[in-house]
């Protein structure tokens, strides 16, 4: 996840691969509960692990569930068999609605039967969207529940005993949001000693959400009698029934994005969307035909999507979206591809989501340059050629964050391409932490639209420090150019080499089964990372970096690094000769005596000896043979900043490289 302030992404290009998309956030807080109130144990497969199943999950844990995570398998879930252990608890339950409501339907009814009290509050945002119309339904029950803050808002505590009057249908809304309808209905099974009816007041939004609560109920042994949309019984005698094993399906509101991204830009081969399908309960999986009416093209499997490009530039659509509420916000971004205005509309319960998502939406496009109409319950787009470099504010809304990735396509509609910031990404934790990992691995850009930023200087300057707190702050990709030289050096020497040699050392390169993960290097099967550190590696690497063809070996590697959503990346040459074109280069220097002292520290604190003068000695002598040399010599780009940090801290060298970075970028 990037958690970070902001994230550029570059002008992208293209898509193609494999997704695999993370569980669904609606059905992994359904089957939480309902395996939490369930008899017995429950293996959860496939569980989405994000900020809202995080909050239900300690809830559970709160009220006396067991969890157990069996390592990479499913969580073990020995659920409370409906009978409250802890009676007195304060619940936190962030910004999930999906927590929030069906929560307080369960503790409310378990209160009522069996005393207890309960106060369950969240974010700010959450105390301000509505719940009013559950809390009327179910003190309608004869449930004890005071609103904390403002009436009909968490928030709550629930407290009992009190008398339930079941006898009478209970009457719910239906027309705000589906999830008070869910709540009863997973909650009411509870205290079903007689048949319960819940009553829907109003047409129903949302129903694809309640057909999955239905589904669920089922799979724990409630079946639930349904008279069309509008009145619902719960059985006498329903109890919950652990179904031993429950696989979440990869969420379809996530899948919107890559449908999108298919829709977009899979000109040659498809995107493939791995967890949902034609077999899918949820709703949201509907967004592909919506998502076909724009023009793509889709192939379905019970479990799998492929999307490809059909009809470009797409087209424009005029839809209902009171099937698809959530993944309707990718249409709205799709628009601005399109060949004409989109409306979207009966979307009135996008203003009472993570944020008001209409005016989020509006006010986010027209920052891109969009021409935008908005109404109480609908939304127009009109097609955007002429783009805007723009911040998009994120709302603390993880789909607002999605669903503006894909302006970053503009490229494929205009001449001028621009970068599109990102605000806040780690919002995306909500649903899909990896979200912007997941979307980096099937894009690409043209790799002179991917920033680079160079940090060159002589050994121990700090580069590669200041290159990994710029990189992390920025979310980019990492190349220690010495790292390549180094890893040549020692396999050169451990191939019996003469490292003077060029010709013969630069043969070996092509050979050389290089990799960089997380922080470590592989050469074949050997972790070779400790001893590429040592600084006989660093007189090796110095040794063979002298020869042309050798850089011009290493050439080929360092150039594919240059990823998205950009590069810092650290050597002697990075600037003047392998990034030319990069906007920033650093040229960072101390003097000799700092350098010999951070090295030997450097070198003590890894528990490795050292002689400061030896040190001296060496980095002096690298110094002069990097300066020396005809290839590629250590020398500043004409173009780039120098900056002495021998009297700096790393956080001020890093706080001025990200400010010098802040203004070449175009926001
Ligand atoms: N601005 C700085 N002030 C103090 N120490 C620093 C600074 N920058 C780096 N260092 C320290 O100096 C040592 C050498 O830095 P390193 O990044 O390995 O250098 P290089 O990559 O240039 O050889 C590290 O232990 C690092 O913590
Ligand atoms: N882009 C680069 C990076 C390293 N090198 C060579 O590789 C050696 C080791 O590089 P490094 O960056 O790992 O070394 P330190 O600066 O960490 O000591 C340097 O002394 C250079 O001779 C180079 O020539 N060009």
């Amino acid at each position: 996840m990037f958690k970070i302030p902001f994230l550029d992404l570059p002008p992208l290009r293209a898509a193609a691969g494999t997704v695999r998309l993370p569980g669904s956030k609606s059905i992994s807080n359904r089957v939480l509960l309902l395996a939490g109130l369930s008899e017995g144990q429950t293996l959860v497969h496939d569980l989405l692990d994000s900020d809202d199943t995080a909050v239900m999950l300690a809830s559970l844990k709160v009220l006396g569930c067991q969890l157990e995570q069996v390592p990479g398998g499913p969580l073990k879930v020995t659920g409370i068999g409906g009978r409250l252990v802890n009676k007195d608890a304060q619940l936190f339950l962030g910004n999930a609605g999906t927590a929030m409501r069906p929560l307080t339907a369960a503790l409310a009814l378990l209160a009522a039967t069996q005393g207890g009290a309960f106060e369950l509050a969240g974010v700010a945002r959450m105390h301000e969207r509505p719940i009013g119309d559950l809390v009327d339904a179910l003190r309608e029950l004869g449930c004890e529940i005071a609103c904390l803050g403002s009436e009909g808002y968490p928030p709550l505590r629930l407290s009992g005993p009190s008398r339930l009057r079941l006898a009478e249908p209970v009457r719910v809304r239906g027309d705000v949001s589906s999830q008070f309808l869910t709540a009863l209905l997973l909650a009411l099974p509870l205290v079903a000693t007689q048949d319960v009816v819940i009553e829907v007041v109003g047409e129903l939004i949302s129903k694809p959400y309640v057909h999955i609560t239905l589904e669920l109920l089922k799979r724990f042994g409630i079946e639930v009698r349904a008279d069309g949309w509008q009145r619902f019984t719960i059985p006498a005698g329903s109890r919950y029934r652990s179904p031993g094993e429950v696989h979440v399906e990869g969420d379809a509101s996530s899948a919107s994005y890559f449908v999108a991204l298919g829709a977009i830009a899979a000109a040659e081969t498809p995107i493939r969307i791995e967890g949902v399908g034609s077999a899918s309960l949820q709703g949201d999986v509907r967004f592909v035909e919506a998502a076909q009416a724009m023009g793509a093209e889709v192939r379905a499997e019970a479990n799998a999507l492929e999307v490809k490009r059909g009809a470009w530039p797409l087209k424009a659509l005029d839809l209902d979206c009171n099937h698809i509420p959530d993944a309707a916000m990718t249409l709205a971004v799709m628009a601005l591809y399109a060949d004409g205005p989109s409306t979207l509309r009966n979307i009135a319960s996008w203003r009472v989501k993570e944020t008001d998502r209409i005016a989020a939406m509006a006010t986010e496009l027209r920052k891109l340059g969009a021409s935008v109409e908005e109404g109480p319950d609908w939304l127009r787009v009109h097609p955007l050629r002429a783009w805007k470099p723009a911040s998009i504010h994120t709302y603390d809304d993880h789909r607002v964050a999605m669903c503006f990735s894909l302006a970053a396509f503009n490229g494929l509609v205009t001449d001028s391409a621009v970068p599109v910031r990102i605000l806040e990404p780690h919002c995306v934790a909500k649903t899909f932490p990896d979200y912007f990992e997941t979307l980096f691995e099937v894009v690409t850009a043209r790799p002179e639209d991917i920033p680079v930023l160079t940090i060159d200087g002589p050994t121990a300057s700090g580069k590669g420090t200041l290159a990994d707190e710029v990189a992390h702050e920025l979310g980019y990709v990492i190349l220690d150019s010495g790292m390549l030289y180094r890893a040549t050096g020692l396999a050169a020497h451990r191939a019996g080499l003469d490292l003077d040699d060029g010709a013969a050392v630069a043969a070996i390169v092509p050979a050389m089964d290089l990799h960089f993960r997380k922080g470590r290097v592989t050469l074949g099967e050997e972790d070779i990372t400790d001893a590429l550190r040592a600084e006989a590696a660093g007189l090796m690497a110095s040794q063979v970096a002298a020869h042309p063809q050798v850089r011009s070996a290493l050439n080929q590697l360092q150039l594919d690094f240059r990823r998205v959503p950009g590069l810092v990346a650290d050597g002697r040459d990075m600037g003047s000769t392998v990034f030319p074109d990069a906007p920033l280069k650093v040229f960072l220097t101390a003097s000799a005596a700092t350098r010999a002292e951070r090295r030997y520290k450097q070198l003590i604190s890894k528990g490795i000896s050292a002689s400061m003068e030896g040190l001296r000695a060496d980095l002096e002598a690298r110094d002069a043979r990097d300066k020396g040399r005809s290839a590629s010599p250590l020398k500043p780009a004409q173009d780039a900043q120098s900056l002495d940090n021998s009297a700096q801290t790393i956080e001020e060298s890093r706080d001025l490289v990200l400010a010098w970075w802040a203004e070449r970028r175009p926001f």
